[in-house]
């Protein structure tokens, strides 16, 4: 990327534009989705069938009258693996392509299929059980329509009747439609695909309803309940009684004719069933060809179904022939199951939003969820390589949704998630060190401006020494301005200041000129990929890398003409990428900044000022612009260095204090940063901590701590002790919380108390404390009910500008989160904010007309992403 472009990326909205409207590629575009698979699929190697498809003619399911149809239970079957977007890479790509590209069963969309009727009533996922794992997925339809079942050709039964799959036979296999109808009793019908050599199965169950299946409307769409194994697995095929009917199949459970091993796209088929009651059963299947990608996402839904009633699913039993005795047990076992599911996921932040869904919401999400279930195989699955492709010495990075982000960062910005989320209102940014927000090219094209500003070498830089030569900054005052005119040319001389602007000019063409001096200095301001994968691979050794590119900028960040030009950047761009309200961490450990005059004269007072008159500035051009409703201000987080003695804590908390006592509505809090694996622990400050929460008292003014603490892999550690004394001094958020998982105690602490976790996803994996996303420890929080605010830290160390990568990243890595859920982040983050109560109230306001926008929005212009 050059100079230019990165400005532009800068400028949040030219980056969105640039690449994403032109979808770059065909496989991203919602048109393509089914297409792409498609074509993915019929490029498979076909294994024989082991059953036809049913017919092209619509079959129908006769159904009596007074067949009860409304409570909807749809089973699916898969393996050990639980139902994912992100299935391991080791269990090989192809076999993560066929399951995505035919698609998953999708509760969400299931659910949401189920309207009109309104009680939708249980989603659920089932932890993997033995060597098998399966959704149960229920609600309440006054008709079922249309339903296809795929399967993956399985080896034949082994002697005990159970069948298994293997990985690589999946690789290889071709999916499979079938559908059967078989009657589960009087009242219910059920439809699945258990016949033959499936390996997987589901049924609906349908029942208490004064209407039939018979009834054609489009409430469940096939591709709503579809499910295929995966993995090693092995499944009991449930006995069936069926008939299917149609101009070219007939088969029931005790075999099968032959059709063709491929159907014609959308073949209905009508399916004849008669339960062992005697009643006729009517249901219409449609048989699609080529299903479309959704992702299962395990969620509660609003209210229990009325009834449960649950049939052996991996035992060759036919559940008919099961003693009603028996039956009533498992009826049993599985409500008392269900219950335990409900209070357990009851826990999760989102669980109430989640009840209450409208049906834009529910639309958003399901749109959002396709995308990213077809971009998890056209994006980040291995389309062309097998796992036997790679060899040892292959450096292709691992790409894989909620990969390393500064490999994956390009893949990133071409997704169509990725264009979904960048225009999402995020809410508040809680977490973000001023000095590391705004673009570092964007730093130097400030810098390029100031006559003052110099730059020198420890030598004069060759193509042999660049990489080993740090730069350094300084503002000098006029009376020191350099006449050295080059950093590369042979004669200069060894920590010789030359002025930034000149350096860059004159940098020696053969070292790239201009743009080889902007690389030179963007290598000391960030962490680039070789350093936080390779050669600083753990976190100390990443910490001394990334500590210094905070040392270097620093003299270009606090200087005062820059210091101005810096906030608004950063706050217009927060702006641009749907952040209505920051609380920047400011380091305030140099007691006075550079001024103009090249002297370091300007006391922290002033910072503020700057600081406080750049945010008015902004509001005042969005109201002039019509869009104050997009920014509701700023605040500053206080902080010092870890690493100051008791007596000079003493210093900057007094300090603070007169700050906030100055700008109250500017001050909102207090902390303290830098490595806390490395630096001294809040226990050692506990004295004048302490006694700052009684001089608040005296003075009659409050400022609540925002601690970093538990930014660790310790366990026991000072820095893991750390969230002990953030709690107990009563801290209002945690900075990290990385390692609060460990503390179950301190976890019901925070949900109980409110304090909410400013989690800082790419940070974290920047800095080595996950090194993928989907082991990140977001979702343990979330489902334990302890709020979370997704912030960015350090985005021009990592180039994570704004909120959208972080939200992207956690998005794909976790089924825990669907756009609802990244919703109910946002609104947490005003929540948890420490503006006024009044403010607050109107922050959420104005974010809840932004969300309702942003849903229809996204229902437009993602029209064509097919329902699932
Ligand atoms: O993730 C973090 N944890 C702790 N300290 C941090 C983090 N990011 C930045 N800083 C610290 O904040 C100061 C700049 O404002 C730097 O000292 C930097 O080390």
């Amino acid at each position: 990327m050059g100079f230019k472009d990165e400005v532009a990326y800068d400028q949040h909205m030219d980056m969105l534009h640039l690449p994403l409207t032109a979808n770059p590629s065909p496989a991203l575009s919602a048109r393509s989705i089914n297409e792409t698979d498609f074509s993915q699929i019929q490029s498979l190697p076909v294994s024989p069938l082991p059953r036809p498809i049913p017919t092209s003619q619509p079959q129908t399911v006769h159904s009596s009258p007074e067949t009860p149809a409304s409570d909807v239970l749809v089973h699916f079957a898969s393996n050990g693996i639980p139902p994912t977007n992100h299935v391991p890479r080791a269990v090989s790509e192809p076999s993560l392509r066929s399951i995505s590209s035919l698609g998953k069963p999708s509760p969400v969309q299931t659910a949401q299929q189920f309207q009109p009727s309104p009680a939708v009533s249980q989603r659920t996922l089932r932890e993997p059980n033995g060597d098998s794992a399966q959704i149960i997925v229920s609600g309440r339809s006054s008709s079922i329509t249309s339903m296809s079942l795929f399967s993956v050709p399985s080896a034949p039964a082994s002697a005990d009747g159970s069948y298994r799959q293997s990985p690589s036979a999946i690789s290889t296999s071709v999916m499979t439609p079938r559908a059967s109808v078989f009657p589960a009793s009087s009242d219910q019908v059920e439809v699945g695909s258990s016949v033959g050599k499936a390996s997987e199965y589901f049924g609906v169950e349908t029942r208490n309803s004064p209407s039939t299946v018979a009834s054609r409307s489009p409430a469940i769409s096939p591709r709503s309940i579809l499910g295929m194994s995966l993995g090693p697995t092995t499944f009991r095929r449930p006995a069936v009684r069926q008939s299917i009917t149609g101009d070219s199949s007939s088969y029931s459970s005790s075999g099968m004719s032959s059709a063709s091993s491929r159907p014609p796209p959308d073949r209905s088929a009508s399916v004849s069933s008669v339960s062992p009651a005697g009643n006729t059963t009517d249901t219409d299947l449609t048989v699609h060809d080529m299903p479309k990608p959704s992702v299962p996402i395990p969620i509660v839904s609003s209210t229990p179904p009325k009834s449960l009633s649950w049939h052996c699913r991996l035992c060759m039993k036919d559940p008919h022939s099961i003693k009603d005795s028996r039956r009533a047990m498992s009826d049993e076992y599985f409500a008392r199951r269900q219950q335990l599911i409900q209070e357990d996921r009851a826990r999760r932040v989102d669980t109430n939003k989640l009840q209450r869904l409208t049906n834009i919401e529910k639309r958003a999400d399901n749109i959002v969820r396709s995308i990213r279930s077809a971009e998890a195989v056209s994006v980040w699955g291995t389309e062309s390589t097998t796992i036997f492709d790679y060899t040892p010495d292959d450096t292709t990075p691992n790409v894989f949704p909620g990969m390393a982000f500064l490999t994956g960062r390009d893949i990133v910005m071409k997704t169509r998630l990725f264009q979904i989320l960048s225009k999402m209102p995020k809410g508040a940014l809680l977490h973000a060190h001023l000095d590391a927000t705004v673009n570092v090219r964007v730093l130097i094209e400030l810098a390029l401006g100031q006559p003052a500003l110099h730059v020198r070498s420890p030598a004069s830089l060759t193509a042999n020494n660049i990489r080993a030569m740090i730069p350094e900054f300084k503002a000098l005052p006029a009376d020191q301005f350099s006449n050295l005119i080059s950093l590369t040319d042979q004669a200069y001389p060894r920590g010789g200041w030359v002025p930034f602007y000149k350096a860059r000019e004159t940098f020696d063409p053969a070292l790239g000129g201009p743009a080889g001096f902007d690389d030179w200095v963007v290598r000391a301001l960030m962490i680039n990929p070789l350093e936080a994968y390779g050669t600083h691979n753990t976190t100390t050794k990443i910490w001394a890398k990334f500590t210094s590119t905070f040392r270097i900028g620093h003299p270009l960040v606090y200087f005062m003409p820059i210091w101005h030009e810096y906030i608004r950047r950063f706050i217009w761009s927060s702006i641009e990428d749907g952040i209505s309200y920051v609380e920047a961490r400011i380091n305030f450990l140099a007691k006075y900044m550079t001024g103009p005059d090249g002297e370091e004269n300007v006391p922290h007072r002033e910072w503020l000022i700057a600081f406080d008159a750049v945010v008015n500035e902004v509001k005042v051009e969005l109201r002039r612009q019509g869009r104050e409703d997009e920014f509701v201000g700023a605040k500053i987080i206080y902080t010092t260095i870890r690493s100051i003695t008791c007596e000079e804590l003493n210093w900057y908390l007094e300090d603070c204090l007169a700050l906030k006592k100055e700008f109250p509505h500017l001050i909102a809090g207090f902390d303290l940063v830098g490595h806390e694996d490395s630096l001294k622990p809040l226990i050692d400050y506990i004295e004048p901590l302490a006694k700052f929460v009684e001089r608040q008292k005296e003075v009659g003014v409050h400022v609540p701590f925002i601690f970093h603490a538990g930014e660790t892999l310790g366990d026991g550690s000072a820095a893991d002790m750390n969230l002990y004394d953030a709690i107990l001094l009563g801290t209002k958020r945690i900075g990290h919380g990385f390692s609060l998982v460990k503390h179950p105690r301190l976890m019901d602490i925070c949900r109980e108390k409110g304090i909410a976790i400013e989690v800082c996803p790419i940070s974290n994996e920047i800095l080595r404390l996950t090194s993928s996303m989907p082991m990140h420890p977001l979702p343990v929080l979330v489902n334990h009910g302890v709020h979370v605010s997704l912030c960015s830290d350090d985005p021009a160390v990592f180039g994570n500008m704004g909120l959208s990568f972080d939200f992207f990243q956690v998005l794909v890595a976790s089924e825990v989160t669907g756009l609802i859920t990244a919703g109910e982040f946002a609104r947490d983050s005003i929540k948890h904010s420490m503006l006024a109560e009044d403010e607050k109230a109107n922050a959420l306001a104005l974010w809840e007309k932004q969300w309702q926008k942003y849903l229809s929005w996204v229902v437009e212009e993602f029209v064509d992403v097919p329902k699932n």
